[in-house]
């Protein structure tokens, strides 16, 4: 099945499949948007299996029959994600110069770290800091920092993070690749990124393939502990989103938004889902083994 996703992918391009799955999944108002999309790739992975099999191409080779009109990374007409008053229509960024298949064997690897908020992502990532030495870039961080500008970009990614928004890519990728570029590393955590399809369009269409995407780790935690570590986390933190009332459309978002993300990196065997919800060691011992892994693999290529 991961080879009949792939062949879809390559002949219709990433946005288009995750927007047409995302796109059903609206419609059918789903009670649970991430198995519903789950399903959805399912089924298109199968149609293009069939596609496949009435061509009679079994090459992967679609480079002769793709669709004059559908370039592969066509950007997403309007993001999911949008919200109705806000200018969020196009990433800002030019697209990558076009884009190589692969990423160069040099070319900086990356993972990124999802999960729910408070699912211990910036603990962890302190962790592989610690031992590996790898970058570690939050999106929540790099965004909380520019809010403190006190412009007006500040003040409108203060409204989103108060409502448990995500921002539009527009404005975090710039500062993801100027951090990137600041930097200068050959590794690096994106921590809390890409949160929707908005944000996954972005990273796609300004870093194309300049980095190498190494695997997306997703810490699991249930919305009880989660609601529990927050409260606990703000009687302390002074961050204007931990509250129970910014709590609750966070939980919203990451079901609605990050899930189906999340969902859409698994079906590319991309991502490595770690049980978030047992103690900082037990979750770093899984996570090592991760990283050990993953640096083993890149020993090879
Ligand atoms: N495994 C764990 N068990 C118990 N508490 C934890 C665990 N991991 C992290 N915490 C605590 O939970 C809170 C949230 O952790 P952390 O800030 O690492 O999460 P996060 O996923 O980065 O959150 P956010 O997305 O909101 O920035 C912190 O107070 C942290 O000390
Ligand atoms: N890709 C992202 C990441 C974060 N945000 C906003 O920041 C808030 C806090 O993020 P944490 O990762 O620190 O939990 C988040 O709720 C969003 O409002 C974003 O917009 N895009």
């Amino acid at each position: 099945m991961a080879a009949a996703i792939e062949a879809y992918l390559e002949k219709h391009g990433v946005n288009e499949m995750v927007q047409k799955a995302l796109n059903a999944v609206v419609k059918q108002r789903a009670a649970n948007p991430a198995a519903a999309l789950a399903a959805e790739f399912t089924k298109m992975a199968k149609a293009a299996k069939q596609e496949e099999g009435a061509s009679g191409d079994t090459s992967g080779d679609t480079s002769g029959d793709k669709p004059a009109d559908k370039p592969a990374d066509k950007p997403a007409d309007k993001p999911a994600d949008k919200p109705a008053d806000k200018p969020a229509d196009k990433p800002a960024d030019k697209p990558a110069d076009k884009p190589a298949d692969k990423p160069a064997a040099d070319a900086p690897v990356v993972f990124f770290v999802l999960g729910g908020p408070g699912a211990g992502k910036g603990t962890q990532c302190k962790k592989i800091v610690e031992e590996f030495g790898y970058s570690h870039l939050s999106a929540g961080d790099l965004l909380r920092a520019e809010r403190e500008a006190g412009t007006d970009q500040g003040s409108m990614i203060e409204e989103y993070i108060k409502s448990g928004k995500i921002v539009p890519v527009e404005v975090t990728i710039k500062l993801l690749l100027s951090a990137i570029e600041k930097d200068g590393g050959k590794r690096f955590l994106i921590d809390g990124f890409p949160r929707n399809t908005n944000n996954m369009s972005g990273w796609q269409l300004t870093v194309g393939t300049k980095l190498a995407l190494a695997g997306v780790l997703c810490y699991e935690v249930s919305e009880d502990e989660l609601e529990a570590r927050l409260l606990k986390r703000g009687e302390t933190s002074g961050r204007a989103d931990d509250n129970i009332e910014t709590i609750k459309k966070r939980f919203n978002t990451f079901k609605m938004e990050t899930l189906p993300v999340v969902e859409y990196y698994a079906h590319q065997g991309l991502c490595t889902k770690i049980d978030g919800s047992k103690s900082v060691d037990e979750v770093w011992a899984a996570t090592k083994d991760f990283i050990d892994s993953k640096e083993a693999e890149l020993k090879q290529k």
